[in-house]
Formats: structure tokens, sequence, C-alpha cells
């Protein structure tokens, strides 16, 4: 079965330095591929190079088996972009748009896009309101907590139909109400088809919601596999995915140089 999202030995790179080295990993429909590493191991840098934030200098990324990137750093077609949804680490807003005419924004470029507004505005509302984020659409951002932009981030995200959901660590900052809710539609997207990339620090959360796992460390992936196939390479069918992170970060700790 051809994978949703392949990425092939790829090299992104951060100004004129590369930060993401030889990583490669396939995410198929109706599975959620855990991204977990330590802070700098280069997760939102893979992510920015998956959506043409950074450039890709080395390598190719390919959606439903057709290559969107060259390694050239070229912009990402928009009928490949238009299938990824995104909720990013931090928040991103304009500062003169109070969070309703963000929605309001986000539809009318839909709609310029071609799709249709009939379904999404009710969609919207629900989102809204599932979040509680009603009090807040006449506010400005710099008026928000960091936890309510982010859900507006989170819906934001949920308002159109996607292929390819990338969530960069989306947990930190959401009342434990809105993690339940959002875990319940990123699981709700998987089931429909979505192919999924969680990056996030939150493993005991990665451990209940992914198939599988690709630990990043240095800008390179040092091991993969699912939470049996990693307890396996261990000899620990106990292990949480803590334990096996934790002792596989140690074990290459200790062979490089
Ligand atoms: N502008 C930049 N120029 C060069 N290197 C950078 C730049 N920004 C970040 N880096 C480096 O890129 C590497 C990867 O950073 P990245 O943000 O992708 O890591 P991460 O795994 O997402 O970390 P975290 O868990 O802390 O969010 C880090 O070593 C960082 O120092």
């Amino acid at each position: 079965m051809t994978a949703v999202l392949s990425v092939h030995d790829v090299t992104i790179s951060r100004g004129s330095t590369p930060v993401v080295r030889g990583v490669s990993f396939d995410i198929h429909a109706g599975e959620i591929l855990g991204l977990i590493g330590p802070n700098g191991a280069g997760k939102s840098t893979t992510i920015g190079g998956l959506l043409g934030y950074y450039p890709v200098t080395g390598g190719q990324m390919a959606f439903r088996g057709q290559p969107y990137t060259f390694g050239d750093g070229k912009e990402i077609p928009f009928e490949v972009k238009r299938k990824f949804a995104y909720i990013p680490e931090q928040p991103v807003y304009y500062a003169d748009l109070t969070l309703a005419e963000h929605l309001e924004w986000k539809m009318r470029l839909w709609g310029l896009a071609g799709g249709s507004d009939a379904t999404v505005h009710a969609r919207m509302e629900d989102l809204v309101h599932q979040l509680q984020l009603e009090p807040h659409l006449s506010k400005f951002p710099h008026q928000c907590s960091k936890g309510t932009l982010q859900k507006l981030m989170v819906v934001s995200a949920f308002l159109f139909p996607f292929d390819v959901l990338i969530v960069d660590e989306p947990f930190i900052g959401l009342d434990v109400i809105a993690i339940r809710q959002v875990r319940e539609w990123i699981e709700r997207a998987r089931l429909d088809g979505a192919a999924v990339l969680l990056s996030t620090h939150v493993l005991d959360s990665a451990e209940r919601m992914c198939q599988r796992f690709a630990f990043m460390m240095d800008g390179e992936v040092f091991a993969a596999g699912s939470l049996e196939e990693l307890r396996a390479a261990q000899g620990n069918a106990a292990a949480s995915l803590e334990d096996l992170f934790i002792a596989l970060f140690h074990a290459r700790r200790a062979v490089q140089p």
C-alpha cells in the first residue's frame, strides 16, 4: 500500500546549516507516527521541511507516491498543501485581527480556493463550542492566554478536510478538557483515514495514540518501529515508551563520538 506521506533520506537546513540529516519515514492512511526526541533534536525542522517552511536540500518527500519536493527547496504545490492540516508548536496569528476574524479569514481563503462553506461554518461553530472559545472570539491575540491562542490553532487546523495532519507539540499550554478533546479529534481523523505526524514530549499520550514511532536525536532518526517492535529490540516486553526512549537515548549517546 502506498504511504500517504513518504520522507526519504531528507536533509533540511536552517540558514546555511543542515540541521536534519538522512531522515526517512512513511505514514500510511489511518496511522499516527509519533516523532519523539529531546529539545533541539530536529522535530520542528522536519515538520518545517514537510510544510515548505525550511529548504529541503537533499532527499525526497512524496504525497501519495508523487514526489513534491526534489531537494531544491522549491515551493510545495498548492494542490498538495491544501491536503495538509497543521497545528504549530507556537501560535501564529495577526496581531490586529480578533480570533473571530482569524477564523473568517481562513474560511474566506477556503472559499477562494474553491471550497464550499456550507458545512464549514457549522463545523467552525461546533469546534469553537467544544473548545469553549466563544467568550474569546471578540478578543485580539494580545488579550488572550497562550492556551486560548493554541485553541485557535487547533480549530483552524480542523476546519477543513485533510489527508495529512501534522501536529507539533499540541498539548503544552492546553487545559485538561482541551487536551482530551484534541486527542479525540486526532483519533477521529486517524479513523477517517488521515495520516498523522505527531511530535510531542508527552510520552504517555504518544504511547496511547500512535501506532509507530520515530526517535530523533541530533538531526537523525536513531530508532523506529511500533511499541512491540521497540520492546522486542530492547528485550523488554513490559517497557513503556518512556522507558524505551530513555534506554535507547542513552545507548545512542554512549556510542557517539
Ligand atoms: N535559525 C537557525 N539556524 C541554525 N540552526 C538552528 C536555527 N534554529 C534552530 N536551529 C537548530 O536546529 C536544531 C533543531 O531544532 P528544532 O527546533 O527542529 O528541534 P526540536 O526537536 O523541535 O526541539 P524542541 O523539542 O525543543 O522543540 C537545534 O539544534 C537548533 O539549535
